[in-house]
């Protein structure tokens, strides 16, 4: 099956936190690929990315990116496809810096903007999935799925309080 859903990131240094959105979207049966894209270092694929991702049949494009982090707001300005949008958690300032820069989007560009880190980048995964499960009805069976798991995970770990 074909990609509906892209995976990019700024650095292969960001695949540590964006492996965490391809191990949701296997687990939901979601087509992905995935690739390192930069605004900064390869403004041209960048462009030429946006352009040609709908014709490319991607539904969703999950753009992960640190510091300065424009690559999701760049791939938004260049496509109607949704962005969503993961601040990497950085050294320098904790991830603050790819926080502001992903949300912080002008009136007319939206990016999709989830938590810093780990948190951010599953949760990508998952919006993804509910996005393109308003039109596929065996995705959405698998999403009731998966939140009964983390429903009964919950549940099932007061047992082991002290
Ligand atoms: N934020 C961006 C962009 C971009 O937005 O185009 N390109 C690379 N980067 C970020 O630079 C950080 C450090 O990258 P390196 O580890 O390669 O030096 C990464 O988190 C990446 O997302």
């Amino acid at each position: 099956m074909n990609a509906q859903v892209s995976v990019v990131m700024g650095s292969i240094s960001d695949w540590s936190t964006m492996k965490l959105t391809g191990e949701i979207l296997d687990k939901l049966n979601v087509p992905y690929e995935k690739q390192v894209v930069s605004a900064h270092r390869m403004p041209t694929e960048l462009m030429k990315f946006g352009q040609t991702a709908r014709e490319r049949g991607i539904k969703v494009i999950i753009a992960g990116a640190g510091g300065a982090a424009h690559l999701p707001g760049m791939l938004a300005a260049n496509t109607i496809i949704p962005v969503i949008g993961v601040p990497i958690q950085t050294h320098a300032l904790g991830g603050m810096d790819s926080l502001l820069s992903i949300g912080q989007m002008p009136a007319g560009v939206p990016v999709a903007t989830m938590a810093i880190g780990a948190a951010g980048a599953r949760n990508a995964a998952l919006m993804a999935c509910e996005m393109l499960a308003l039109n596929d009805d065996a995705l959405a069976d698998r999403l009731v799925d998966y939140r009964r798991q983390q429903h009964d995970a919950a549940v099932e770990s007061s047992a082991h309080l002290e």
